[in-house]
C-alpha cells in the first residue's frame, strides 16, 4: 500500500465582516457599496481630536460569533493597538485584541453527513474583534494606489484555527461550515466574493518517519518545515487550489533538498500557482500597547446568556431537526439545503406559507411540503444558476414560490408548467399573483379528456411508423407518444390522463 511521506498542515486566519450597519468606533455607516470615500467619519481617517465610541451592536454580534464557534467568552472586552505603517491605516496602528481575545479555545464540528468529510473537530485558538483597514485599489501604474475609506474602521471578527487541517478537501469543508455557521447565527454574510469573509491560509509540511520496529505500526511525524502564508484568496475554490499547489511545491523542494524561508505568498488563479510576496522569516514587532481611549467593557454571564438565548439554531442542530419527524428530509437534501446560502431561511419561510394556505386540502399541503426541498434545491437553484443569479434564493419571492408548489401538488398546473413558471419569475420578476400569471400566460393544466384525446389522436395519426413498432412490441415508445402530446400542449397536459387515452387508442388499433 502507498504510504505518504509528508504530512501537510493547514491553519486559517479568517476575517469576517460583521452584519452591522455602523463602523466599530465612529458611528459612520459601513459604505462598502457606496461611492468611494462618502461614508467616512473623522475618526476613520484619524483626524486629531476624534475619539472612539464602541458600537454595541458589533460587540453583540461578535459575542454571538464567539459562542457559535464554541469558544469561552472573555470576562472583559478590551482593545490593544497593533502598530504598523501602511497607507490604508492612517493612525499607524490597528485597534485589535492582543492580550485578551474576546473568545478562545473553541471548535468547529465537521461531520460525515452534513459536511461530507470524516467526523472532525477543528480547534479554534482565538476569536477577536478588530478594525478593518481602508480598501487599497491598485491603479494602472504600479506606483499609484487609490484608497477608499468607506471600509476603514468597519468591525471584523478574526478567527484563528490551530494548524490541524491536513488536506485541502477538509479545509474547504471547514470554510463552508464557518460560512454556514456565521450566516445562520446572523453574524456575517461571510461572502468571499464581496470581501465579507477573507482568509489567510498557512501551509507547512513535515516528514512522516516510518516506524523502525516491526511490532509498532505507528509512524512519527518529524519537525515541520517553514510555513508559508497565502493571501488574497477570493473564493473557496481558490483556497483549495492554492493549498494543493503549495503543498506540492513544498514537497518537491524538500525532495530536492532545497530550503525555503517563512514567507507570505499570493495566488494567481489564472495559472493556478502561488508566488512570493514578501519575506516573513523575521517576525514583525507590532509594538502592541493597550488602547486607553476605549474603556474596557465587562462581559457578564447574564449578558452572555441573553445573547446565547437569542441566537437561532445553528446548522448542526438544524440538520438533526430536518432529518427527523415531521420534516423527515433525506440526508442529502438536508445537507444541500443547509449548505445553500440562506437555504434554510428560504425553505422555512416557504414552508410556513404553505402550511398556512387556507384554500388547500391537507393532502395538497402535505404533498407540497414533502416536495418542497426538491423544488428548491433542484428546480429553483437550477434556474438561478442557469441565469447566473447565484446564491440568492429570495430572488423569487417565497409567497410566489409557495403558490407554484401548491398549484402543482393540487394538479392545477403540470410539473413542466411549474418549472416554466419558476423560469418566468427568474427571467421577468413580477409581483403578479401566480393565479393571474397562469391565466395571462395561458398555462392552466389540461385534464379535460376530450381536449386531450383530440391531441392524442393527432399524434398517433402523424406517427404511423412508431405506432407499428409499438404494436409489434416496442413498449418504450409509449413515453415517446406522451412526450409528443405534451410538446403539442406546451407541457400543460395531464400526463396520467394522456397515458390512459394513449393506451386506450393503441389497444383499439391492435384489436382492429
Ligand atoms: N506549522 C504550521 N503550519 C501551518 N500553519 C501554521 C503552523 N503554525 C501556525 N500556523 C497557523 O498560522 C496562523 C498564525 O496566525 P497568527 O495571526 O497568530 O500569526 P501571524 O500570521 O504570524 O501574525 P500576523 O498575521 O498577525 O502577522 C494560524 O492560523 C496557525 O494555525
Ligand atoms: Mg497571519
Ligand atoms: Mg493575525
Amino acid at each position: 500500500m502507498y504510504k505518504p511521506k509528508w504530512l501537510a498542515s493547514v491553519g486559517f486566519e479568517i476575517h469576517l465582516q460583521l452584519a452591522t450597519r455602523k463602523k466599530l468606533f465612529s458611528g459612520a455607516k459601513i459604505g462598502v457599496f457606496e461611492a468611494p470615500n462618502t461614508s467616512v467619519a473623522p475618526f476613520d481617517v484619524s483626524l486629531p481630536g476624534s475619539m472612539p465610541i464602541l458600537n454595541r451592536e458589533a460587540l453583540n454580534l461578535a459575542v454571538r460569533g464567539v459562542l457559535a464557534l464554541n469558544c469561552k467568552v472573555a470576562p472583559v472586552c478590551q482593545f490593544d493597538r497593533k502598530h504598523y505603517f501602511y497607507p490604508d491605516l492612517p493612525a499607524g496602528y490597528q485597534i485589535t485584541q492582543q492580550d485578551v481575545p474576546l473568545g478562545k479555545d473553541g471548535f468547529v464540528k465537521l461531520s460525515k453527513h452534513l459536511d461530507d468529510v470524516d467526523d472532525t473537530l477543528v480547534p479554534i485558538q482565538h476569536v477577536q474583534l478588530e478594525q478593518d483597514t481602508a480598501k487599497s485599489i491598485h491603479a494602472d501604474s504600479v506606483s499609484k494606489i487609490l484608497l477608499d475609506f468607506n471600509r476603514a474602521g468597519s468591525p471584523l471578527l478574526e478567527v484563528v484555527t490551530a494548524p490541524c487541517l491536513h488536506d485541502e478537501v477538509t479545509a474547504s469543508s471547514f470554510l463552508r461550515k464557518i460560512q454556514s455557521i456565521m450566516r445562520h447565527a446572523r453574524v456575517s454574510d461571510a461572502k468571499m466574493e464581496t470581501g465579507g469573509m477573507r482568509c489567510d491560509v498557512n501551509v507547512s509540511i513535515a516528514p512522516i518517519i516510518p516506524s523502525s520496529s516491526e511490532s509498532s505500526k505507528a509512524s512519527k511525524v518529524g519537525l515541520e518545515l517553514p510555513r508559508t502564508e497565502l493571501k488574497n484568496l477570493s473564493s473557496v475554490r481558490n483556497v483549495v487550489n492554492a493549498i494543493r499547489y503549495e503543498v506540492q511545491r513544498q514537497i518537491s523542494l524538500a525532495e530536492k533538498n532545497e530550503t525555503w524561508t517563512t514567507e507570505t505568498r499570493g495566488f494567481d488563479d489564472k495559472n493556478g500557482k502561488t508566488f512570493a510576496l514578501r519575506d516573513k522569516s523575521i517576525s514583525e514587532d507590532y509594538l502592541y500597547m493597550p488602547e486607553t481611549d476605549i474603556p474596557p467593557v465587562t462581559i457578564s454571564k447574564k449578558y452572555v446568556n441573553e445573547i446565547s438565548d437569542a441566537t437561532g439554531p445553528l446548522p448542526d442542530d438544524l440538520f438533526v431537526m430536518l432529518t427527523s419527524e415531521p420534516y423527515s428530509m433525506p440526508i442529502r437534501d438536508a445537507r444541500i439545503l443547509l449548505n445553500l446560502p440562506y437555504g434554510y431561511d428560504y425553505y422555512s419561510t416557504v414552508r410556513d406559507i404553505i402550511s398556512r394556505q387556507d384554500g388547500q386540502s391537507k393532502k395538497v399541503i402535505d404533498e407540497s411540503l414533502r416536495a418542497l426541498p426538491t423544488w428548491i434545491i433542484t428546480d429553483l437553484v437550477g434556474k438561478l444558476h442557469e441565469h447566473e443569479i447565484e446564491e440568492d434564493l429570495f430572488y423569487v419571492p417565497p409567497s410566489q414560490f409557495a403558490d407554484i408548489v401548491c398549484f402543482c401538488s393540487a394538479r392545477k398546473v403540470s410539473r413542466l408548467t411549474a418549472k416554466a413558471l419558476i423560469n418566468h419569475l427568474v427571467v421577468t420578476p413580477s409581483d403578479q399573483s401566480i393565479a393571474n400569471l397562469i391565466k395571462e400566460l395561458k398555462l392552466n393544466f389540461i385534464q379535460d379528456s376530450n381536449t386531450l384525446d383530440v391531441q392524442v389522436g393527432k399524434i398517433l395519426e402523424a406517427s404511423p411508423k412508431q405506432v407499428q413498432e409499438f404494436l409489434t412490441g416496442k413498449q418504450s415508445l409509449l413515453k415517446y407518444f406522451i412526450g409528443q402530446v405534451m410538446r403539442q400542449l406546451r407541457g400543460r397536459g395531464d400526463p396520467v390522463e394522456i397515458e390512459k387515452l394513449l393506451k386506450q387508442r393503441l389497444s383499439e388499433t391492435l384489436k382492429k
